[in-house]
Order: structure tokens, then C-alpha cells, then sequence
């Protein structure tokens, strides 16, 4: 390799470069050979501390030498899931899918053969909402996901679902609903009872009825019936059914006067002692991810994953919903302090008025990405589909919308949990997503990232502007795969947000890393041996990938790595690099 370019960028206070090459336009004012780029960057800690951070620009034109040597040692060991594997198969590295799909497992999807099913449709995360039925039940489903994963090669991550505190009508069993007409009078109460009375509503929440004034109004999820109090009885209110509807068990309720939410539910703790229970459950399980319902601010998440690091070895992942008033308030600082974000339009459309959703969803979204949080959309995608075997045209164009804001995830609630089309729905979505990503391809529709700077450090910043150019770098050359090698995952993330065209495998040691990246988009999570080695690295993992047939010669690929060897107690060293190797 031949040495066109040097910087040398010194931070002690004010940044100064020299050189021809500058760290933040990146690396295309460089002439750049088809064949072979390499970028290091190298930080040393001096003394007095301060850091000086060297880049050296390598540009040459060496193939990667890659061969079958070797192979049958590896035969069999390349970390790749069996769908992956077959999608890759079938339709080579631009069809693969870059949304990923999430699915709420319930009594109509939970046996082995179902989960299988599922996972073979492109399942690539099982949730498990705590709301409902056992945790014996809950741990029959987990401990057959991970059978599947382990025994036939899936990679199936788990996510559970806390229950949250929100102020709802009891559950009584059957009836499943009660009609309300217009005019007649109800009687809301906490006084507890077994069965169900004539015209009555048993609210779950003491306080329910305090602050609440006469003239004020009761809507039930977000607008399905609405009431307006007519007395105040003690700690009850006397109402009446001002827009008829349905009355569903577990009916979500919300509180409006003059035309505003009375934010009840704010004074509810976001975490119940039953949450607690339950995510003690979920970490002695070994769940890959706890979805936090109806957080309010960044500390409340702050506070469970603390909680968290102190009662698991494992990396679990909190991901924060978004489905209250208070939550849109404290949007940046909730994201900044979660892994990741779910947009739980269900609950959200019972707090702000359901026009304002979508503009919602395009805001949390594109937030997400500039501060490389994943992001679920999630709720009603393919409601109809509870009933029926299509969905209807609006749900597809809903579908179809989420995936070209380049949401990280979709998600499935009743369509697959109790829905009996749960395999159609997952395959509509699946279709749905892979044609709207070939459209934004080849319409080069490319939502440009404003650069928000993610990362505070300049290690990370470094890491950041790395995984920039390297996404940029595989689009305009035109590259067939990304592959990074990557500790925490971090690299594979921060490329997955420039939503780069081409596939970003994500070589990884840990095993929790891998099954977090299985929510990013557009990430192909593998697991391997890493060694310091990262050439070594790189040649018996495509050597791995070329024994499958999965490669082949002539294909391009870009290679990231952000493996930090053991350094020695003076010196640190970080190695970063880009590279495009060429299969021969
Ligand atoms: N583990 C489960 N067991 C039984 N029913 C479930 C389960 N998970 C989900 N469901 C059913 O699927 C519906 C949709 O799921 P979801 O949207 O997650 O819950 P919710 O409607 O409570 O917000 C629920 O209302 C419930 O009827
Ligand atoms: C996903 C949501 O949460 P849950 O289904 O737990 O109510 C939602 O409200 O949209
Ligand atoms: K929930
Ligand atoms: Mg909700």
C-alpha cells in the first residue's frame, strides 16, 4: 500500500491541523482507488495528558487474498442465523431486508412450531408484553425462543414489555364490551366488586376521581366513548355518555377539560412494584431488552439501567416509549438517556389528538437518528389484520411510510398475538419494507442526515466520522457489503445510521452485542472469535463467508474495524480503519 495522504490533528485546547486531509469533511477529497483504501487513526496519551491524534490516509491497490485455505477447520462456524443465510442466498446482498421486524407473541402464536414460523417469516424481535397472562407463560415463550436460537440457528432477540402504571377500567372478564348510548348515566367508582354491574365503570387507580371538576370529560382509548361529569360522589363521579361507543375491558381513560389533557397518569410511578417483579423476572431470564411504558423523563430510564448494570453481567438494553404528553416534552433528554426508543402510538393517540401522530413519528424518528438511538414504530400497522386475511390499502401506505423515515423497526401487537393471519401480517410487512427500501434506493431518496454530532468524546467523534465516510465511501463506490468488526456494536451503529445502500455485517465476540444490533437497521449481526489480529480477523471471516458460497470472486466489500488491542500502561493505541477489499 503506498501513503498518499498524512494528518496530524494535535487537541490541547484548540484544534489545529495540518495536512491535506481533513477529519470532518472525511475522506473524499482524496483520490480514492477502486481497489484498496485504508484509513488508521492512532491517539497517544503523553504525560501531561494531553491527546494527540494522528491519521495516516492509505491508499493502494491490494486485493484481499482470499482463499479456501483453511475452510474446513471453519466450515460450520460462521455466526451467520439460517435466515439471513437463506435470504442472502436467495436474493444476494442489496435484497436484503433493512427493516426489522418485531413481533407481540401471544396465545395465538406461542407454541414451538408458531415461534418457528415466525422466526423463519423474519422475525427478528419476540416481545413479550407483562401485561398480559403468566410469567410461567412468559418463560415457556423465552425459553423456546432460545431453543430455537440455539438448536436450529435462529437469531430471535427477546424484548419484554412492562405493564406500566395507567389509569384503566378493570378487567371483569366477559362481557368482552358493553355498548354506552348517548344520554345514559354511568357510574365510575374504585369500590372493588366482583362481575360486572349495570352501569358502572371500575376505574384501577384510587385517585383516579381527585382534580377532577364537574364539566370535565372522560374519554375512553383515545376516543372510542366519551362522558362528561355531571356530580362528584365522595371519591366516584356520576357521568354521562356524551359520544356513544364501545366500553372495552382494561378500556384505556383519559381526562380533558376545555379542549386539554388532564395528565393523570404523570402522577402514577413509571415503574409498579408489579415492573419491578416483572424485570427481575426479565433480567434472571436473560432478556435482551426491557421496553419501559409510559417513561416521562431521562431519569426515570437513567435510573433502570443503573438498577440494571448492578443486578445483570449481561448488557440488557432499555428501550424508552414514547406514548405520554410528558414524554414529547422531555423527547431529547428521554433518548439521549435510553438505548433506544419505541413510538407506542397506541397509548399516544389516547394523550394528543390522533392528527397530530404522524407528525410525531417523523420528529421521534428522524431524533432517534441523529442521536443513533434504534427506533421501533409501533401499534396499528396492520390493525384490520386482527380480523382479516388482507390489510387495508391506508395500513400499507402506513407501513410503507414508517420504512421510508427509516424507522429501525416495525412491530406487530395484535395482528400476531392474537390475530390468526400473525405469519400473513409478518409477510405483508416484510414485502411492505423491502419494496419501499428498493424504491428509496433506486430513487436515490436519500433523507440526508443533518450531522448532529452524536458522540462527545474524540475518540468517538473519531469513531463517528469513521463510520460516515465508510457509509458514503460504500454508496458511491457502489460496494456490494459493509462488514465491521465491532466490540459494543457502537461502529455497526453508527454506519447503520448514514443508511448506507449496501448490507453492514456486524462481526462480534459478545453475544449480547449481537443480539442488540438485531433491532438497527440494515444490520447483519454476526457472532465470531475476535482476536487482536484484525487482520486476521478480516481474512477468516470472508474466507468463512466464501467457504458458504455467500461471496464471491469479484465482490467488493468495505471493511470497518474499531478493535482496540491491549495497549501498554503509557501509551494507548486505537486502531481504525477503513479498507475496500476486492474477492479474488
Ligand atoms: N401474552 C399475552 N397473552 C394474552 N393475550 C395477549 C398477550 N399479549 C398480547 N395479548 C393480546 O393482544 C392484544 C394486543 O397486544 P398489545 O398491543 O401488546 O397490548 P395492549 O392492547 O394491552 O396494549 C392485547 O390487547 C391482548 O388482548
Ligand atoms: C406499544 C404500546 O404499548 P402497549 O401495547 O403496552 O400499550 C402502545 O401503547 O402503542
Ligand atoms: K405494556
Ligand atoms: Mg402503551
Amino acid at each position: 500500500m503506498a501513503v498518499v495522504g498524512d494528518l496530524a490533528l494535535k487537541f490541547g485546547g484548540m484544534i489545529k491541523k495540518e495536512g491535506a486531509f481533513d477529519l470532518k469533511k472525511g475522506v473524499f477529497g482524496l483520490p480514492i482507488s477502486s481497489h484498496g483504501v485504508c484509513f488508521n487513526a492512532r491517539k497517544f496519551r503523553s504525560v501531561e495528558s494531553r491527546i494527540e491524534v494522528q491519521a495516516v490516509m492509505q491508499v493502494g491497490v491490494e486485493s484481499a487474498e482470499v482463499s479456501n485455505k483453511g475452510s474446513k477447520n471453519l466450515e460450520g462456524f460462521l455466526g451467520l442465523d439460517v435466515v439471513s443465510e437463506g435470504e442472502l442466498r436467495e436474493k444476494g446482498f442489496l435484497g436484503l431486508r433493512k427493516t426489522k421486524l418485531v413481533c407481540t407473541i401471544g396465545p395465538a402464536c406461542c407454541s414451538l412450531d408458531d415461534l418457528e414460523t415466525l422466526a423463519m417469516g423474519g422475525m427478528n424481535v419476540a416481545r413479550l408484553n407483562m401485561c398480559h397472562n403468566t410469567r410461567d407463560w412468559h418463560r415457556d415463550v423465552i425459553r423456546n425462543i432460545k431453543k430455537l436460537n440455539e438448536e436450529k440457528g435462529y437469531c430471535v432477540s427477546l424484548m419484554i414489555d412492562t405493564e406500566g402504571s395507567q389509569i384503566h377500567v378493570v378487567d371483569h372478564g366477559a362481557p368482552s364490551s358493553v355498548k354506552a348510548e348517548e344520554g345514559s348515566i354511568w357510574f365510575f367508582t374504585t369500590e372493588k366488586f366482583e362481575g360486572s354491574r349495570p352501569f358502572t365503570v371500575q376505574a384501577n387507580y384510587e385517585g383516579f376521581a381527585e382534580g377532577i371538576n364537574v364539566g370535565d370529560e372522560i374519554v375512553f382509548d383515545g376516543g372510542m366513548a366519551t362522558f362528561e361529569v355531571v356530580e362528584k360522589v365522595g371519591n366516584d363521579l356520576r357521568c354521562k355518555c356524551t359520544d356513544p361507543g364501545l366500553l372495552l375491558p382494561r378500556a384505556k381513560l383519559s381526562f380533558w377539560r376545555d379542549g386539554k389533557l388532564v395528565d393523570k397518569n404523570y402522577e402514577l410511578p413509571t415503574l409498579s412494584t408489579k415492573d419491578w417483579f416483572d424485570i427481575e423476572f426479565g433480567i434472571s431470564e436473560g432478556v435482551d431488552f426491557i421496553a419501559m411504558s409510559f417513561v416521562n423523563d431521562g431519569d426515570a430510564v437513567t435510573h433502570l439501567k443503573n438498577y440494571i448494570s448492578t443486578k445483570s453481567s449481561k448488557s440488557i438494553k432499555v428501550l424508552a416509549k414514547i406514548e405520554s404528553l410528558e414524554s414529547l416534552h422531555n423527547l431529547e433528554e428521554i433518548i439521549e438517556a435510553s438505548d433506544g426508543i419505541m413510538i407506542a402510538r397506541g397509548d399516544l393517540g389516547v394523550e394528543i389528538p390522533l392528527e397530530q401522530i404522524p407528525t410525531v413519528q417523523e420528529k421521534i424518528t428522524y431524533l432517534c437518528r441523529q442521536l443513533n438511538k434504534p427506533v421501533v414504530v409501533a401499534s396499528q400497522l396492520l390493525e384490520s389484520m386482527v380480523e382479516f386475511p388482507t390489510p387495508t390499502r391506508a395500513e400499507v401506505a402506513d407501513v410503507s411510510e414508517a420504512v421510508r423515515q427509516y424507522a429501525d423497526a416495525l412491530m406487530l401487537s395484535g395482528e400476531s398475538a392474537i390475530g390468526p393471519y400473525g405469519q400473513k401480517a409478518l409477510s405483508v410487512l416484510r414485502m411492505t419494507s423491502s419494496r419501499m427500501e428498493l424504491w428509496s434506493r433506486e430513487e436515490k431518496r436519500h433523507n440526508a442526515l443533518f450531522q448532529h454530532n452524536a458522540a462527545a468524546s474524540l475518540t468517538d467523534q473519531i469513531a463517528e466520522q469513521i463510520c460516515n465516510c465508510a457509509a458514503g465511501m460504500a454508496n458511491n463506490l457502489g460496494l456490494d457489503a459493509i462488514f465491521v468488526y465491532t466490540r459494543h456494536g457502537q461502529m455497526a451503529s453508527l454506519i447503520s445510521r448514514n443508511r448506507p445502500n449496501p448490507p453492514i455485517f456486524a462481526f462480534t465476540n459478545d453475544s449480547s452485542t449481537r443480539m442488540a444490533l438485531n433491532l438497527q437497521w440494515g444490520v447483519t449481526p454476526l457472532l465470531v472469535d475476535l482476536s487482536d489480529d484484525m487482520e486476521a480477523n478480516i481474512s477468516k471471516s470472508i474466507d468463512l463467508i466464501k467457504t458458504k458460497g455467500l461471496i464471491k470472486k469479484g465482490d467488493t466489500v468495505l471493511v470497518v474495524s474499531d478493535i482496540v488491542p491491549s495497549s501498554s500502561s503509557t501509551t494507548q493505541t486505537l486502531f481504525q480503519s477503513i479498507q475496500v477489499k476486492t474477492v479474488v
